[in-house]
């Protein structure tokens, strides 16, 4: 209900900078041999991943940044999910990162998940070696201690010589420039991690920021904030191991009004970039952030877009078949990839064993959800990636950011509550300006709240789909004896683990 008033609350911009933003979609794809100060290395990296031009958000944060830009505003991203947004920022980071003399953590990015963060890694690995940096990985995958072995360089040491600890922990030094991080790992480090630091950082990444900034994830914005605060002196006593390119560096001035006491003095900052594709507009939330002069860059009038190529259907199911209707329209996709979202992790693992029991449906379906082991979840993901898998039943987990290749339709089992879900749940076909689709299943009482919600969104023409009895009469016999299995299954276990309640009561009251 709060998320709710928040959406009808932002739909005019309080704040004053957010009223006079950058048009995004005043840019257009840019071929890369026309991308003004793109590092040659840079072009070679992006043309072997199969990149051959920036699209419009890419390269209106280049005109930001490296372009005339010069990274002197913290930038507020809001651009349709799947318009490109990650390497919007990597770019420009990877490329000004090039020049720098010595090696030191110098970007950091935040992401709310680990999967994210995986992906976004696998982003900057396609351009940043090509440019001799290395790019570090914070989630809590592996040990904390292999992940330090990972992120920081011990010194070589000498046989035979007795080193003082203390001394030690001077010498260690960031095996990384780039680290993109979740915040517990992050907080894991900053806390624990001798040699960790952050005082070299020259930009913060913080993506799916209205996520992020929703969760507090033990103060650790607070945190990296006050740890990459100026005291007084430098804001950053080895930035003169800094090496500014000749297309701009982040020195920048101060503006009055802006920061008081730095007008017209010139220093390196931290600088931001924000982004999501339903960007916050809530002056609290971004003030969080402490933004430098910050510019609002968006695609369009209204914040919430489903992306052009997009196709919204809604499919109105008779009450109490929506499995049915769901495996119809499974069976009329023809095994395209395609995932279900359904609106908690018990309707997840139902809706799974339910179809198990439908028996062959020659897709092949797996479960993905926050409570899985994140080996399971990585598998399932990496089978879906390679087509192995053609129909994955998420919770809101898979919602944000989650970028598979070939995804062609996403299907709301259960409706979306809020237009953001709805937005970020969509958004997981028709990405990179490719075409997908949309079904909605719906009971007809649920028709009004719908079309409500679709009302807050740009591009929101949703036409009707229907099941023909042609497809459900066949599956009505097969469907009563699923369910009928079904409701077996969920006694059986029902009754194991009140079994094993019962004997954990009995050991508590023994032991
Ligand atoms: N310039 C480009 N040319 C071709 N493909 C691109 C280009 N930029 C990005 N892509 C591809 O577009 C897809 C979407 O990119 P990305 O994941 O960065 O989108 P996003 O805007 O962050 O979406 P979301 O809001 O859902 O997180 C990815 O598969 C990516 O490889």
């Amino acid at each position: 209900m709060k998320k709710e008033q928040e959406e009808n609350k932002e739909s005019v911009p309080v704040l004053p900078w957010m009223r006079s933003p950058i048009q995004v979609d005043s840019f257009s794809n840019c071929p890369l041999d026309k991308v003004p100060m793109l590092d040659s290395r840079l072009a070679v990296a992006l043309q072997s991943s199969g990149i051959g031009s920036l699209f419009a958000v890419q390269l209106a944060v280049w005109h930001e940044t490296i372009g005339p830009g010069s990274f002197e505003r913290d930038l507020c991203i809001n651009s349709p999910t799947g318009s490109g947004k990650t390497l919007a920022y990597a770019l420009p980071i990877v490329q000004m990162l090039s020049t720098r003399a010595v090696k030191y953590l110098r970007a950091l990015v935040v992401l709310p998940t680990r999967d994210l963060a995986l992906q976004v890694k696998e982003v900057f690995n396609t351009i940043a070696p090509a440019m001799g940096l290395s790019v570090g990985l914070a989630v809590g995958q592996s040990s904390i201690a292999d992940e330090i072995s990972e992120l920081i360089k011990r010194p070589k040491l000498e046989a035979g010589i007795c080193y003082d600890p203390e001394d030690l922990s001077e010498e260690l030094q960031s095996s990384v420039d780039i680290l993109v991080a979740t915040p517990g790992r992050l907080m894991d480090h900053i806390n624990n991690t001798k040699g960790f630091t952050l005082e070299h950082l020259h930009y913060l990444v913080v993506d799916e920021t209205d996520r992020l900034l929703r969760e507090a994830y033990q103060s650790w914005l607070p945190t990296v904030l006050q740890l990459t605060r100026s005291s007084g002196g430098s804001l950053f006593p080895h930035a003169e191991n800094f090496v500014p390119t000749t297309f701009g560096s982040i020195k920048t001035t101060r503006r009055m009004g802006v920061e008081r006491g730095f007008k017209g003095k010139s220093y390196p900052r931290l600088v931001k970039m924000i982004l999501s594709a339903t960007l916050t507009q809530d002056p609290s939330k971004l003030a969080q952030l402490e933004l430098h002069h910050p510019l609002f860059m968006t695609a369009g009038k209204i914040r919430y877009q489903f992306p052009e190529q997009m196709q919204l259907f809604k499919v109105i199911c008779e009450p109490n078949f929506k499995p049915l209707y769901l495996v119809a329209l499974l069976q009329s996709l023809h095994g395209e990839k395609s995932i279900v979202f359904t609106s908690s992790v018990e309707s997840t693992q139902r809706l799974c064993a339910l179809l198990k029991f439908f028996g062959d449906l020659n897709i092949k379906i797996k479960e993905y959800s926050g409570v899985q082991r994140q080996a399971l979840r990585s598998k399932t993901l990496k089978a879906f990636r390679a087509g192995e898998v053609q129909v994955v039943v998420s919770t809101d987990a898979m919602t944000r950011g989650m970028d598979v290749e070939g995804v062609r339709n996403v299907i709301n089992y259960d409706a979306p509550p809020y237009i953001k879900t709805f937005i970020h749940r969509a958004g997981r076909t028709a990405r990179a300006g490719l075409v997908g689709r949309c079904f909605t299943l719906l009971h007809k009482d649920e028709e009004r709240r719908f079309k409500k919600l679709l009302k807050k969104a740009d591009n929101n023409s949703c036409s009707g789909h229907s099941i023909t009895p042609d497809s459900l009469d066949p599956l009505r016999s097969v469907y009563a004896s699923a369910l009928a299995k079904l409701k077996e299954s969920v006694e059986s276990e029902t009754y194991k683990k009140r079994k094993a309640g019962i004997r954990l009561s009995h050991m508590g009251k023994r032991y």
